[in-house]
C-alpha cells in the first residue's frame, strides 16, 4: 500500500521524504522490521521505541512514524512526525487492512469484571441465531470454529486489525471483543468503527498501571467517548459509574438494570447451583449460569442482541441454553462429592461475588476452603483486600502464588497477609507452591465441602520470571481428587 494511503486520517505534524512509496509491512517492534517496512516508534512503559529507529533502518525500514524527529535524517527514508504514535498506528493499521471494522458489526465490552463472560455469551448466542461470528477475548480468539490463542485481553492495533480482516475474509458479520482499560489508554482501539459498546461495572483493579481510581474510570470512559453517533452505548446503571461512562458520548445511550427503570430491565427471581431464574421483559427465563453477578452479564447480552436487531423472544430462548466460558465457576467434583470450583476471580470484587454465591448456595454446615493468590507485577493494593475477603467468607484459607512473574512470591504473600483480620474465625495457612496448596485443600476437605480455587480460571500456566510453566487448576484438582 502507498504510504500516503496508509496515512489517511492520521494527524501529521511534519513529513520529510516521499509518501509515494509502497509499504509492505508495518511494525512497532524493530526486531520485526523487514525491507520496505514502516516502523512506528512508540514510547512504552519499559523503553522508548524511538531508541530503535537506527536499528529499524539498518533492517530495511523505508519509513518511520514517530513523535520526535531524529536529529540526523537518512537519505531514502521517509520520516513522519505525529503527536501520538500509538494513536496514529491505530489508524494506519485500519487503513493497511482495508478498514475491516467498518465491514462488521463490531461490539466492544469494557468493565472490571464480566467482559470475557459477556463477549463469549454474545459470540455463542449470535452463532446460535445463525450469524457468522468472531470473538476477541482473554481466554481465546475465535473465527467461527477456529480457535486462535490470545496473548492479551485486547490485542495491539496491528494484530487486532489483521485479525478483524481475517474475520471479514471468512464471511463474519458480527465480532464481539473485550476492550481493556490498557487498550483504551494505549490506543489499541484507535481507528476502529464500533457498532456498539457495553459497560459492565468498575471496581478496584490495575491501579499499578492507572495509578488512581479516577484515572481508571477515565480510561474506561474513553471508550464511550470515541464511539460514533450511529453506535449504541449500553451501560449497567446499577453500577454507580454507569451514567458517568456515557456522559460525553455521541452514541445512542441505552441502559440495563436489575434495580431501576432502564431500557432493558430484568429481575433476579432465584439463584441456585442449577442456574438462575430471571424475569426479562415480563418473560420468565431459566439460565445455566451460576452466581447472581451473571444476571448482569445475561441482561447486558440480551440488551445488546436486541439493539443489534435480533428478535427478543428468540434471543431469550437461545441465551437460556448457553454455558459460561471456561474457568468461570467451573466445577470439578470428586468421587466423594467434594465440590471444587475454579474461578477467574482475580479482583477483590470478583472474589467477594464468587464467595457470596458459594455461601448462599451452602445448604448445611459444609466448609468453604479458599485457595487464592495475587499476581506479581500487577496492582499490589488489591493483595490485602483479597486476603481479607477470603477470610470473611471462607472457613479455611490457603494463601498461595498466582503468576509471581518477576516478584518474590513470599513478598506478594506478605502483602496479602497484611489483610488478614486480627479477629478472623477462618483458619489461614500459607503455602507458596500452588500445587501443594491445592493438595492441602483437598486433604482438608470432606464430602460436600466446597474448595474455591480462585484467580487463574482458564489459565494453563504459572508465570515465573518470564517463563510460563504448565499449570492448570482444574487438572490439579482432578489429580488431587483421584489421589495422584
Ligand atoms: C504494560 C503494558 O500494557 N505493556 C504493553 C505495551 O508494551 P510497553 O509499552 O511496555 O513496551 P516497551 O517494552 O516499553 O517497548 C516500547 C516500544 O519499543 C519497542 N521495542 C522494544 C525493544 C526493541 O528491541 N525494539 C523495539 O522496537 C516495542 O515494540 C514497543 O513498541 O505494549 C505492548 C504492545 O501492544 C504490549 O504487548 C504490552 O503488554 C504487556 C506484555 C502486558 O503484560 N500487558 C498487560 C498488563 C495488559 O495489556 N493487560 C490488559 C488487560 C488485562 C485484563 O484485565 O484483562 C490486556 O488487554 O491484556
Ligand atoms: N458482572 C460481573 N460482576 C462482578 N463479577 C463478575 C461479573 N462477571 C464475572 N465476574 C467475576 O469475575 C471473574 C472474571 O470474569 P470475566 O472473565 O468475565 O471478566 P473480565 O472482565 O473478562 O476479566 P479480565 O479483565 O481479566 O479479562 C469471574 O470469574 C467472576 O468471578
Ligand atoms: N488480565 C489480568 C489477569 C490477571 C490474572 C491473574 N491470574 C494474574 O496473573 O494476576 C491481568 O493481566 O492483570
Ligand atoms: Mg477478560
Amino acid at each position: 500500500m502507498l504510504l500516503k494511503d496508509l496515512l489517511y486520517k492520521v494527524s501529521l505534524e511534519a513529513v520529510a521524504g516521499s509518501t509515494d512509496q509502497d509499504i509492505r509491512s508495518i511494525t512497532f517492534d524493530s526486531r520485526r522490521v523487514e525491507p520496505g517496512s514502516l516502523f512506528i516508534a512508540i514510547p512504552g512503559t519499559q523503553v522508548d521505541g524511538h531508541a530503535f529507529i537506527p536499528k529499524a533502518i539498518e533492517s530495511g525500514a523505508s519509513a518511520i512514524l514517530c513523535e520526535t524527529m531524529p536529529e540526523v535524517l537518512q537519505d531514502g527514508v521517509t520520516y513522519i512526525q505525529t503527536a501520538d504514535a500509538a494513536r496514529a498506528m491505530g489508524f494506519a493499521a485500519a487503513n493497511f487492512h482495508g478498514q475491516p471494522s467498518s465491514k462488521l458489526q463490531l461490539v466492544g465490552v469494557t468493565g472490571t469484571n464480566g467482559k470475557t463472560t459477556t463477549v463469549t455469551l454474545l459470540f455463542r448466542l449470535f452463532r446460535a441465531l445463525g450469524h457468522r461470528c468472531g470473538l476477541i477475548s482473554t481466554v481465546q480468539n475465535q473465527i467461527e470454529d477456529e480457535v486462535i490463542p490470545s496473548t492479551h485481553t485486547t490485542p495491539d492495533s496491528l494484530s487486532l486489525n489483521a485479525l478483524l480482516a481475517q474475520m471479514v475474509n471468512r464471511g463474519c458479520t458480527h465480532v464481539f471483543m473485550e476492550v481493556s482499560s490498557h487498550a483504551v489508554v494505549q490506543e489499541r482501539i484507535a481507528g476502529l468503527q464500533f457498532a456498539g459498546g457495553i459497560f459492565t461495572n468498575i471496581t478496584h483493579d490495575h491501579l499499578d498501571f492507572h495509578k488512581t481510581f479516577d484515572a481508571y474510570i477515565k480510561a474506561k470512559k474513553g471508550f464511550f467517548d470515541q464511539l460514533p453517533k450511529q453506535a449504541f452505548a449500553l451501560v449497567n446503571v446499577d453500577d454507580p459509574r454507569g451514567r458517568v461512562m456515557v456522559q460525553n458520548t455521541v452514541a445512542r445511550r441505552e441502559t440495563y438494570s436489575l434495580e431501576t427503570g432502564a431500557s432493558f430491565r430484568g429481575r433476579l427471581l432465584s439463584d441456585s447451583i442449577f442456574g438462575l431464574e430471571m424475569e426479562i421483559d415480563s418473560q420468565q427465563v431459566h439460565f445455566q449460569l451460576i452466581g447472581n453477578f451473571n444476571a448482569y452479564n445475561l441482561l447486558g447480552v440480551y440488551g445488546a442482541a436486541c439493539l443489534l436487531g435480533e428478535e427478543p423472544g428468540e434471543v431469550l430462548t437461545q441465551l437460556s441454553g448457553l454455558q459460561p466460558p471456561p474457568g468461570r465457576f467451573e466445577q470439578v467434583i470428586s468421587p466423594e462429592h467434594i465440590v471444587g470450583i475454579v474461578d477467574y476471580a482475580h479482583t477483590p470484587d470478583a472474589l467477594k461475588n464468587v464467595l457470596e454465591t458459594i455461601s448462599e448456595l451452602r445448604q448445611g454446615n459444609e466448609q468453604i476452603i479458599t485457595v487464592v493468590g495475587c499476581g506479581g507485577n500487577r496492582d499490589a493494593t488489591k493483595r490485602p483486600e483479597m486476603a481479607k475477603i477470603a477470610c470473611q467468607y471462607a472457613d479455611r484459607v490457603i494463601l498461595t502464588s498466582d503468576n509471581p512473574r518477576n516478584e518474590d512470591p513470599l513478598a506478594i504473600l506478605a502483602d496479602m497477609e497484611k489483610g488478614i483480620p486480627a479477629q478472623t474465625a477462618a483458619v489461614v495457612e500459607i503455602l507458596p507452591d500452588r500445587h501443594e496448596a491445592i493438595r492441602r485443600a483437598v486433604l482438608l476437605a470432606q464430602s460436600h465441602d466446597v474448595i474455591l480455587v480462585a484467580g487463574k480460571g482458564h489459565e494453563t500456566y504459572q508465570e515465573v520470571k518470564g517463563v510460563k510453566n504448565h499449570f492448570d487448576d482444574r487438572e490439579e484438582l482432578r489429580l488431587a481428587f483421584s489421589g495422584h
